[in-house]
């Protein structure tokens, strides 16, 4: 999120300025329901002033006058106006709880489309958990926005002004006597707001903060246990719960200062009202009615009057958190579509890196210049230590981040000039760490390619030698995987990732293979699941075992954003020199995979550079 604007304090007016935007992208459809729930909010107003207003024939007529005949009559008149009341209410709470419910449902859809539509960059700036706790906070703030500012004008604004009319009317002088305690309430409301607004979104941030911790706590349990971090980050929550704590006491302290204060204003003028009208009462032959009504009145416009100057203060705090959602939601989207963007159209799937030059933050380059060619069909293999670029290219490739140089074509096609649906709907992509998602195996492969019938899934699984174990879970196919499939192994999570990527049926296929430690005989499995996976495709894959490496029609050699050998692994192995043939020699006198060792690699004299551009 753009944290410069998180400083910014609301100007002016803008109160207005964002509930206008709120209800001029959303009001339209709600015109009707919020025209009902202001005739509800209309009633209760006129009901609420009119029990003030029956008060002056209640204590003229009845008891002054002693007029029996009417005590029916007015009962009948108050129960009324009260029954009248309750069903106004109610219609309305239930009419802005379903808008406002609609509401945060439809923000909700919004955000999570947008997300989807922001680049990785996006992702890498806001802590997911952090990002997820701060949308579900902020998402009800846009709906009292609007319910609020309607409630407090249709209800309390209006009636405050009916039950100020009927104590006009009864008594001008007494009326103007009760408003005194008006500038002094103004003032100190805007007092507490401005002390409100900035700890409202510290409020936000630090809740966020503590809950996105809690969730990434449980998600790395596993290595919270193993690293018996549980007492290190029990005590780093605690600070945060702790803060959390302190900041809503405060917040509660200042916003609960205006209620001691409006009752010592609201006691003084009515015991003021009180005192002189009894004074003037107690020698006046004047029927009491007009100032009990104006008591009553005085005594009901306290609520509505209390809720107004209360109003600013809950607006305010709306107020940060709908700016924190269209700060979500003012983020442009990167890597967009040119105008008009035509589909990548694949006939062989030849990919080219053409003089890539590429930094994730401004002046730090990664890759300086990477040219090779991932020949159609064909598997081309990229290696080098870790750091040098690898799964940089393959991002690239995807279009994740755009290029600071140079071009990458599929076919002779610049992959920024097409559509990013049709270039990724072309590749099929196994990342060293295969998410899955919740749901079902089957749904977890059907990711691949939603059109995909389930015969179509188990073949794919098949060939990813995932259907026999597949079928010996308790419900198959239809086996809820647990969060990222911990209630699966490691290569078994990996053999659904490939049978994801096959039954996508893309023509080009991009691998991060796993280095995480398999047991021989699913290493083998996985291995096997790839070279059926890798037919016919053109395969770029970042090879950490040897057997695919040896296998590759091309082998890339990586070494700090550039590339350090190009060829064959019988070429490469020739250049007794080379990169790549101390990389072979460390990995056989460890027989391991290929090895990403650059330290290890150093000690040997400086390479031959074979070829940098393909
Ligand atoms: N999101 C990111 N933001 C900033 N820098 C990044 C980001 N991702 C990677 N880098 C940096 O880019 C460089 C290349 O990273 P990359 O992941 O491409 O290397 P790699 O060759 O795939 O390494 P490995 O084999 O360890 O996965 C590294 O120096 C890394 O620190």
């Amino acid at each position: 999120m753009a944290s410069k604007n998180n400083k910014k304090r609301a100007e002016p007016g803008e109160i207005i300025a964002v509930i206008r935007r709120i209800a001029s992208e959303n009001g339209r459809e709600y015109v009707a329901q919020y025209a009902l729930a202001g005739i509800c909010l209309l009633l209760t107003a006129a009901t609420t002033a009119f029990t003030a207003w029956i008060m002056r024939d209640v204590i003229d007529k009845i008891f002054y006058e002693r007029r029996s005949d009417l005590v029916l009559g007015i009962s009948a008149v108050v129960f009324g106006a009260f029954a009248l009341r309750g069903f106004a209410s109610y219609g309305q709470a239930v009419i802005l709880a379903k808008i406002g419910n609609n509401l945060v449902a439809r923000y909700q859809r919004r955000v999570f489309a947008h997300m989807m539509r922001l680049g990785l960059d996006f992702f890498v700036e806001n802590r997911s958990a952090r990002l997820a706790a701060r949308i579900n906070q902020n998402v009800n703030g846009v709906r009292d926005l609007l319910n609020t500012t309607l409630t407090a004008v249709t209800r309390d604004a209006v009636s405050l002004i009916a039950l100020l009319v009927v104590m006009v009317i009864q008594d001008p002088v007494l009326s103007l006597s009760a408003l005194v305690i008006g500038p002094p309430l103004v003032l100190t409301v805007n007092m507490l707001v401005k002390r409100l607004r900035r700890m409202t979104r510290e409020q936000v941030d630090i809740t966020s903060r503590l809950l996105g911790s809690m969730q990434e706590a449980a998600q790395g349990i596993a290595v919270v246990k193993a690293f018996t971090m549980e007492d290190q980050l029990s005590r780093s929550l605690d600070k945060q719960i702790t803060r959390v704590e302190k900041r809503s006491n405060k917040i509660a302290s200042v916003s609960e200062r205006l209620t001691p204060v409006t009752d010592v204003l609201a006691g003084t003028a009515v015991a003021g009202v009180i005192a002189y009208a009894g004074l003037q009462f107690s020698g006046s032959a004047t029927p009491p009615g007009s100032v009990f009504a104006f008591i009553t009145a005085l005594l009901l416009a306290y609520d509505p009057a209390r809720r107004l100057a209360r109003v600013q203060v809950s607006l305010e705090k709306s107020l940060v958190n709908a700016r924190m959602i269209y700060e979500i939601l003012d983020t442009p989207p990167r890597q967009q579509d040119a105008p008009g963007a035509p589909a990548l159209r694949v006939d062989k799937g030849e990919v080219r890196f053409e003089n890539i030059r590429f930094g994730y933050v401004g002046d730090l380059p990664v890759l300086h210049g990477v040219s090779f060619t991932a020949e159609a069909g064909k598997t081309t293999a990229i290696v080098g230590a870790s750091g040098a670029g690898k799964s940089t290219l393959i991002a690239l490739l995807e279009r994740f981040y755009d290029l600071d140089g140079g071009r990458i074509t599929v076919d002779g096609q610049d992959i920024s000039t097409i559509t990013k649906q049709s270039l990724r709907s072309s590749i099929a992509y196994v990342s060293q760490q295969p998410y899955l998602f919740e749901g079902t195996i089957r749904d977890n492969i059907r990711y691949g390619r939603e059109t995909a019938t389930d015969g179509e899934i188990e073949e794919a699984a098949k060939l990813a030698n995932a259907h026999e174990f597949i079928e010996r879970q308790s419900q198959g196919y239809d086996t809820e995987v647990g969060e990222n499939g911990v209630t699966l192994s490691g290569g078994q999570r990996q053999r659904i990732a490939i049978a994801r990527a096959l039954v996508r049926d893309a023509p080009i296929l991009l691998l991060d293979e796993a280095t995480s430690a398999l047991d021989n005989e699913s290493e083998a499995r996985v291995q096997e699941a790839l070279d059926k996976a890798m037919v016919g495709r053109t395969t770029i894959v970042i090879a950490h075992r040897l057997s695919t490496v040896v296998n590759a029609d091309k082998i890339v050699v990586m070494e700090e954003g550039q590339v350090a050998e190009e060829g064959t692994h019988g070429t490469l192995l020739a250049d007794e020199r080379g990169l790549y043939a101390r990389f072979h020699r460390l990995q056989s006198a460890r027989g391991l995979g290929l090895v990403d060792d650059r330290k290890a690699a150093q000690p040997a004299p400086e390479p031959q550079r074979i070829a940098t551009h393909g």
